[in-house]
Order: structure tokens, then C-alpha cells, then sequence
């Protein structure tokens, strides 16, 4: 089977309105060269990946158009499926969006229905095979007059918070008379006005979403059913009805604005511009698979809006998308609110010093003088780590909060402090996991219990395509042979405890796996093993230093970002090694240390340090960073390339000037 394409346009022409009397001939052709691809109107030839003339029936058009999408939906990824054109031409029609009552054949069923009948129909076979617990629903909204409606909710009639959308009712789906109640529920509260043009029009755009999650995965189905793009002039409306007609087309007209902007390869994509957009816009990404649905008139009287809605058809063409499986849900809060107390913890000087004194680290009661500069480090830490609203609050929360277990086995707030309490049990499995130096070097010289960092552990396991992000976190106490205050002369404990180094040191590290932090194990998903690192001037340049082999220890400047980009960027001898087993060449194992090498470089960048990569614009690296915290770390340098920001012959050029070809 033929690679599906990630965007998919295709024109449908809709049947003779009986109203307007007499019958003309149609103004779109259909040419038998055409290979049900093409269409000609005035003399205008559209070349689209199909042209259904009004003789194609709803299932025809779901074999060819949708049902590709479905089994991609199923695959894990995004997709939407979106009907656009003038009014009367068959939207709701197509998708299945008219009342089901209204619908008296059978063959008349559209999109929606037989979407699900397919999703069921697999999702029950998946299940009796793997046994995995597969949950099929779906939410109902609709916008109107630039407010958005939960069709299904209790109040359907109350507009949401658009920033809420998501959060609106979703019915699960188990059966075609689930959807039916669903369709009858949502379809009898949508907005319909009788037009000149159409008796019962849609004045609002609707979108259904149907949900397919798994353990692993969250694939999103969206039918949307756009309201008609015709001119407020021809509707014959005036007051409410006329505003309808205006809203409506700001919608429409900020998808065409934000289709152009996703095919211009612009990084910013005014998806706020209309509250459709703002619905659709984890939707309309280019990491989703788009088909576009044209409905087009046969009539004379409706050519300049059929050729507009073609002339947007091959608009939307020029977008390059390149989609990816959903992961699991973003990292949950759970597990981002302790990366607040590690960082707390380990750079307030209060706690330290106390940590120093009683060999043991202790939040005081936020209430209390002491707690003062901790509430200042935790307002910086929570910007620095770019947290969302809802897990700062949570931050606060949980510093605030008296009598109250986060997770039973790993920290606990007292009454009066909150204090990291780890277990023994776990010890061993986790210095496995992250073993602080010092243990097994010798008989340690005197046990103090010091807290020093967070491990987490993998629930489940990732999906092949995109590395997911861990679970569950646990605070662990280690016991090692280094006093708190010791901590300062070793800068894995430095790393590990998340104290950041503030003055020039000489660091050795030692050869070890390095896993060090969430984010560092997501990127470097092989095994290193470090010799030396360059001084260190925080635990980000500690990170993206060690990444890095050097032969001897040596005392570096502060020169932070520059001298890693020009030891990527150096075109050096290949260092001499022994040879490999499998017998590469040393170039070879040269070429390949610098590729990931440089792919940690991307994955770990800010927008300010990509920027001094050669080749690398101020929006290149903004795209490279908004991907990356969209999507997660790349994997390999082809992901990189694949993105639509390498126009002609650039990345070519890039590669070069960063010696990632011989
Ligand atoms: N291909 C078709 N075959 C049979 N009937 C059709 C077809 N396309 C549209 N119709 C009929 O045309 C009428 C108008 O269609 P529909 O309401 O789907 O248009 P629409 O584009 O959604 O209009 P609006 O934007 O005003 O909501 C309906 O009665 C529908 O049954």
C-alpha cells in the first residue's frame, strides 16, 4: 500500500439544488484524463488527490478519502478530517453530521457513523487479540458567534472558556446507538437557520472528536464540519443572522490564514486569531494528518465561491507536514512538582546550611521566618523551569500543605517541616539507577544520610516512534560516604544533588553512565562513558558538558555555550582509537560520536545557543526548541532534517558547514 499522505485534498461536487428550477449544465468537468484527480471550471484547470463528481456516493468517498485516516488515527496519530465550502453544498451531508432522523437510506449514512463503526469494529478485534483496555469516546462542540458550545454538556447553550475546550463532555462510545444519541443530542442543539440558499443551514462550525486511548497512546479523530463560506450579501440576513454570517467567515478566514502561514513555514502560526483556530490548533499542527473536504456548487450563480474554495484547496496543498504518533500525556504533574522541591531544596543556602548541621534536609514550615528566602528560590525556580499555571500552583500547594503525603514513600510533610524520608528497600535497585560516587570506592570513613536526588522510574514501556516521558518519581536517600557539605568538592554529587557549582573547580568525573536527569536520559538514550569534564559554571553547563569525552582534567574558562559549540563544530582529525569489532573505520566512529554529539546539541539548546549553531537562524532555532518541548527530545538527525524548515538545498549547506557529512 501506497505511504499515505499527510495532507489529502479532495473536491466533492454537490447535486443540483431542486429549488433553483431550472437545470443548466454544471460549470465543473470533470475530464476522463483527469483520473479522478482533476477538474476543470471556466477554463481552470484544479488538480486535487481526488474529484468526486455529484454521481459518487458517501461511500465511496469514505473508502477513498477517510478510512486511510481512520487506520492512522488507530496507528496513534492526530487526525482530522475538515469539510469546507459554501453553503448547500453537502458538509454536513458528507459528514455525517445531519440529524440522524433526517437520514432515511442507509446509503446516505456519512463520515461520522461509518468512522465509528470502523474504529469499533477494529478496536474490538485489537482487544480480543492483546488484551490491552482500549476506551473509544467522543465530545460534541460547536462554535458560534466566535463562542464555543459543549453540545453534549448540561448547559448546551452556555459558551466554554475556549482555553477549556478540551475539557468538555466526552460520551463513551461503544455502539452505533451510542452514536446515534450522540449525534441526535448534539445535532438537535446546533445552531441551523433557514437561508436563501439553504433550508436548514448550519450557522455554526462543529466538531466532533473521537477519542481512542489506549495505555499508550491518545489518538485524536476530528470530523469537523465547518459553517458555509458564502458572502453575508447572499444570505439575505440582517441583525443577528447577518453577524452569524460574519463570525463565520472570521473563522474561515483565519484557517485559510493559519493553512498559509503552516505551508509558508512560518514558526509563528496565528492559531488566537479566531476561537475555531484556537480550538483546532493542537489539530492543525504539522504533525497531523490533514485531509481537506471541498464542497463545491454545480450552479452558475456560485462560481466565484467555488473557485475560492478551490483556489484554498491548492493553497493547503503547499503544506508539508510530517506527523508522529502521540505519545502518552504529557508529563504528568506529579511528576514535574518534584523537580520544584529538588531544585529548592538543593540551592536555598538555608536548607543546606541545616542540611549541614543535621545531616539531613528539612523544608521548614513555609509559614516561618526561615521559610522566606526558600519562597523567593521556589518564585525563581517555578520561572526558571517554565512550569504551567496549574503545576505552579500545585508547587505551592504541596509546600504549603500541612499533614500531607505526596507519594507515602517518599516525602512527607510534617507538621512543622517537610522532610525527604527515603527507604532501604529501594537503595540498592536505584544506585543502579543513579549510583552517587564514593559508594563502593573504598570503606566509607562515616554514613551521613543525605538526600540527593530524585530518580524516576519508567512506568511504562515507551512507544516505539517517540520517547515518553516517566511517571513516577521518587525521592531517595542515599547513604553515602560524603558529608552535605562535601557535596561542593564532587560534581556528580553536585549534579546529582542539583547544587550548582558556583565557583572554578577542578571536577573530575568518573566513568560512569551518566543519568543524571530526566531530560538527560530521554536524550541520550545510548550508554557514554565520560573521562574528564571542563569546569563547570551551573549544572546545565554540567550537563551538556558531560555529554562530552575529554583525555585529562582540565581547567576550563567560563565560557559556557561557545566552547561546546566549537568542539562540535571543529573539524578535527578523527581521534585515534582502537578498532571497533565490527571493523569501522575511525572516521567512520568519528562521524557518528560528532552526530550525536550535535543531536545533543539540539535536543538540549535553548533558542539562544542554537542560534550560534552556522546555519542555524533566530527562527530556526526557535522552531527546532518549539518542537522539541512540543514533542520531545529528536531522536536522530533525519527527524531534524525533516522538518519544513530546510528549504532547497539547506540542509545540505548545514550539514557541511557542521561536518555532519564527509
Ligand atoms: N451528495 C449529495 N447527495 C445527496 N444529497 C445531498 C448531497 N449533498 C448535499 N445534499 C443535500 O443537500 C442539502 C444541503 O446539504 P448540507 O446541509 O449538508 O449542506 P451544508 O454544506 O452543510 O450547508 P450549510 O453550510 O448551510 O450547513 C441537504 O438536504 C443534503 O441532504
Amino acid at each position: 500500500m501506497d505511504k499515505l499522505s499527510a495532507v489529502r485534498i479532495a473536491v466533492r461536487e454537490a447535486p443540483y439544488r431542486q429549488f433553483l428550477g431550472r437545470r443548466e449544465p454544471s460549470v465543473v468537468e470533470f475530464p476522463p484524463w483527469g483520473d479522478g484527480k482533476s477538474l476543470v471550471v471556466e477554463q481552470n484547470e484544479f488538480h486535487f488527490d481526488h474529484a468526486f463528481p455529484s454521481t459518487v456516493g458517501q461511500d465511496e468517498m469514505y473508502l477513498a478519502l477517510i478510512l486511510p485516516l481512520v487506520e492512522k488515527a488507530l496507528q496513534g496519530f492526530q487526525c482530522t478530517a475538515l469539510a469546507y465550502g459554501q453553503t448547500g453544498t453537502g458538509k454536513s451531508y458528507s459528514m455525517g453530521m445531519a440529524p440522524p432522523d433526517k437520514i432515511q437510506k442507509p446509503e446516505h449514512l456519512g463520515v461520522l457513523p461509518r468512522c465509528l463503526a470502523d474504529i469499533l469494529e477494529r478496536v474490538n478485534a485489537k482487544q480480543e487479540n492483546e488484551k490491552e483496555p482500549i476506551q473509544v469516546f467522543a465530545s460534541f462542540i460547536e462554535i458560534y458567534n466566535e463562542k464555543a458550545y459543549d453540545l453534549l454538556g448540561s448547559s448546551p447553550h452556555t459558551p466554554m472558556v475556549t482555553a477549556r475546550c478540551h475539557r468538555c463532555t466526552c460520551l463513551p462510545l461503544s455502539s452505533q446507538e451510542d452514536l446515534q444519541d450522540l449525534l441526535q443530542q448534539g445535532t438537535g442543539n446546533r445552531r441551523v437557520r433557514s437561508t436563501k440558499m439553504n433550508s436548514s443551514s448550519s450557522r455554526s462550525h462543529a466538531i466532533v472528536t473521537i477519542h481512542v486511548k489506549s495505555k499508550t497512546s491518545h489518538a485524536r479523530l476530528n470530523i469537523v464540519d465547518l459553517a458555509g463560506s458564502e458572502g453575508v450579501r447572499r444570505t439575505g440576513h440582517e441583525g443577528v443572522a447577518k453577524q452569524e454570517g460574519v463570525n463565520i467567515n472570521l473563522g474561515l478566514l483565519s484557517i485559510n490564514k493559519v493553512v498559509m502561514s503552516m505551508a509558508a513555514g512560518r514558526t509563528v502560526i496565528p492559531y488566537r486569531d479566531s476561537v475555531l483556530t484556537t480550538v483546532l490548533q493542537d489539530s492543525l499542527t504539522a504533525q497531523s494528518y490533514l485531509t481537506f473536504l471541498a464542497c463545491i456548487s454545480p450552479h452558475r450563480c456560485d462560481l466565484s465561491e467555488t473557485l475560492a474554495t478551490l483556489r484554498f484547496g491548492t493553497s493547503a496543498k503547499k503544506l508539508r507536514l510530517n506527523p508522529m504518533q502521540v505519545a502518552r500525556q504529557k508529563q504528568s504533574l506529579a511528576t514535574r512538582t518534584p523537580h520544584v522541591f529538588r531544585k529548592v531544596l538543593s540551592s536555598s543556602t538555608a536548607i543546606k546550611r541545616q542540611a549541614a548541621d543535621q545531616n539531613s534536609l528539612c523544608v521548614p514550615n513555609p509559614k516561618s521566618e526561615m521559610a522566606k528566602p526558600l519562597a523567593n528560590v521556589l518564585q525563581r525556580t517555578r520561572s526558571e523551569l517554565g512550569l504551567t499555571p496549574k503545576a505552579k500552583k500545585r508547587a505551592r500547594e504541596l509546600l504549603q500543605l500541612e499533614d500531607t503525603t505526596l507519594e507515602p514513600s517518599s516525602i512527607h510533610i510534617s507538621d512543622s517541616s517537610l522532610s525527604l524520608v527515603g527507604f532501604q528497600a529501594e537503595i540498592e535497585k536505584d544506585r543502579q539507577l543513579m549510583p552517587p560516587p564514593g559508594v563502593g570506592n573504598g570503606q566509607p570513613s562515616s554514613l551521613h544520610s543525605t538526600a540527593v536526588s530524585i530518580a524516576e522510574v519508567d512506568e511504562q514501556e515507551e512507544p516505539a516512534e517517540m520517547p515518553s516521558i516517566s511517571a513516577s518519581v521518587r525521592t531517595q536517600l542515599f547513604r553515602t560516604n560524603v558529608s552535605p557539605i562535601s557535596l561542593r568538592s564532587s560534581s556528580i554529587l553536585k549534579e546529582l544533588s542539583g547544587i550548582q557549582p558556583m565557583e572554578e573547580t577542578l571536577i573530575t568525573v568518573p566513568k560512569q553512565p551518566s543519568i543524571l536527569r530526566r531530560s538527560m536520559r530521554l536524550a541520550n538514550q545510548r550508554p557514554q562513558s565520560y573521562g574528564v569534564i571542563p569546569k563547570v559554571i551551573n549544572l546545565r553547563n554540567a550537563q551538556q558538558s558531560a555529554s562530552q569525552e575529554h583525555s585529562s582534567s582540565v581547567s576550563v574558562k567560563k565560557e559556557k555555550f561557545s566552547q561546546l559549540k566549537d568542539l562540535i563544530t571543529r573539524v578535527e582529525a578523527p581521534p585515534k582509537r582502537s578498532r571497533s569489532r565490527n571493523n569501522t573505520s575511525p572516521a567512520d566512529e568519528w562521524m557518528a560520536h560528532n552526530k550525536s554529539l550535535f543531536l545533543d546539541l539540539l535536543n538540549r539548546g535553548s533558542v539562544k545557543e542554537l542560534q550560534k549553531i552556522p546555519g542555524i537562524g533566530p527562527k530556526t532555532a526557535f522552531t527546532l526548541v518549539m518542537h522539541r518541548s512540543r514533542l520531545g527530545c529528536f531522536l536522530n538527525l533525519d527527524q531534524v532534517k525533516d522538518l519544513p524548515i530546510w528549504p532547497g538545498k539547506s540542509w545540505n549547506r548545514f550539514s557541511q558547514a557542521n561536518c555532519l557529512e564527509i
